[in-house]
């Protein structure tokens, strides 16, 4: 369990972390989803005890990660996979870690398999492919066999067969009962892995809320609808208190009225039909739409009084 409270991080003038308050809680993977710049970072870091807050408290298992006896065996971080030893071999890189810790050596060997690494272990981590670095990474995460596990941003940069491994690997450590907190700024990329969801923006909490729920709050509801008398049914599904644009000949997109709805005014105004789909907006577009004015920095220029606001 990791738990904030208020946890802010000031650096100047700039908030970047403001004043979050949540729990990540065992037996699911918990993304922390966020765009570029939005404190998701920073917030780890804190949690790893690496950043101190300017206030506000976060706690693993009830103490601060400081104050643990054997942070490695309670809690397994990767934060930068780029940030090994790169003269070492994988196998060497993890004794290393391994004895520093009073971990067992067997436990090198046992990792290594895990991550499927076993047959490059004993080659310098400096010829590593950024997929390769990834799983050295998260072996060493995993050493400890800690309780809870914090991925920043895993996937960046990886293969789709990459991104697979690493998507079963939180799910499996999950479902074993860890605690799993994953980042990353693309929601598609949460939305098969993640049990829950906390949204950041410049710092703030947007949104803390299972996936199921995201998705019921934030995509809007369309109907695509296709009828010889396109006209015919936009004035009626106007008249309704809807609103339908057309979508290619013979088609209509219709939001702001239930599918049910629609299909019932063209039955009883005789108005045939071809075609009644409702469709979902993606979560990719949702949760731009959500974190749109959280944006740090936007590739257009921004208007005039919105270059901070932070
Ligand atoms: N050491 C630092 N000194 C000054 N500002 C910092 C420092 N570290 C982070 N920041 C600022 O804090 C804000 C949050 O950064 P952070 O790296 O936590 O965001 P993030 O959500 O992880 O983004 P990204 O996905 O780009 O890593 C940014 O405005 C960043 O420029």
């Amino acid at each position: 369990m990791i738990e904030a409270v208020g946890l802010t991080k000031r650096y100047g003038d700039r908030l970047a972390v403001d004043h979050l308050t949540f729990t990540v809680k065992p037996g699911q993977v918990t993304g922390f989803l966020g765009p570029n710049g939005a404190g998701k970072s920073t917030t780890m870091r804190m949690i790893l005890g690496l950043d101190a807050p300017s206030s506000g408290t976060v706690t693993v298992n009830g103490r601060p990660f400081v104050e643990l006896d054997n942070p490695l065996r309670e809690v397994g971080a990767l934060l930068d996979a780029k940030a090994i030893h790169g003269g070492r071999s994988a196998y060497h890189h993890l004794l290393a870690l391994a004895q520093s810790n009073n971990l067992p050596r067997r436990r090198v060997d046992q990792v290594l398999e895990l991550v499927g690494l076993t047959e490059v272990a004993r080659k310098r981590a400096k010829g590593f492919s950024l997929g390769m670095g990834q799983r050295l990474g998260i072996a060493a995460a995993l050493l400890g066999d800690p309780k809870i596990l914090i991925f920043d941003e895993p996937v960046n940069g990886l293969d789709p067969e990459g991104i697979l491994w690493i998507r079963n690997l939180m799910k499996a450590l999950a479902a074993e009962g860890r605690t799993v907190f994953v980042s990353s700024h693309l929601m598609s990329e949460m939305e098969n892995t993640a049990d829950h969801l906390l949204v950041i923006g410049r710092g703030r909490m947007i949104a803390d809320c299972t996936v199921q729920e995201f998705i019921d709050a934030n995509s809007e509801l369309a109907v695509r609808v296709r009828t010889p008398e396109p006209t015919r049914l936009a004035e009626l599904v106007t008249g309704a208190g809807g609103r339908a644009v057309p979508d290619g000949e013979g088609t209509l997109l219709v939001t702001e009225l239930a599918t049910d709805r629609i299909g019932d005014l063209a039955f009883d105004n005789g108005v045939r039909l071809h075609e009644l789909s409702p469709l979902q907006a993606s979560l990719e577009q949702a949760f731009m739409e959500l974190t749109r004015d959280s944006v740090e920095y936007h590739a257009a220029v921004p208007a005039a009084g919105q270059e901070d606001r932070a």
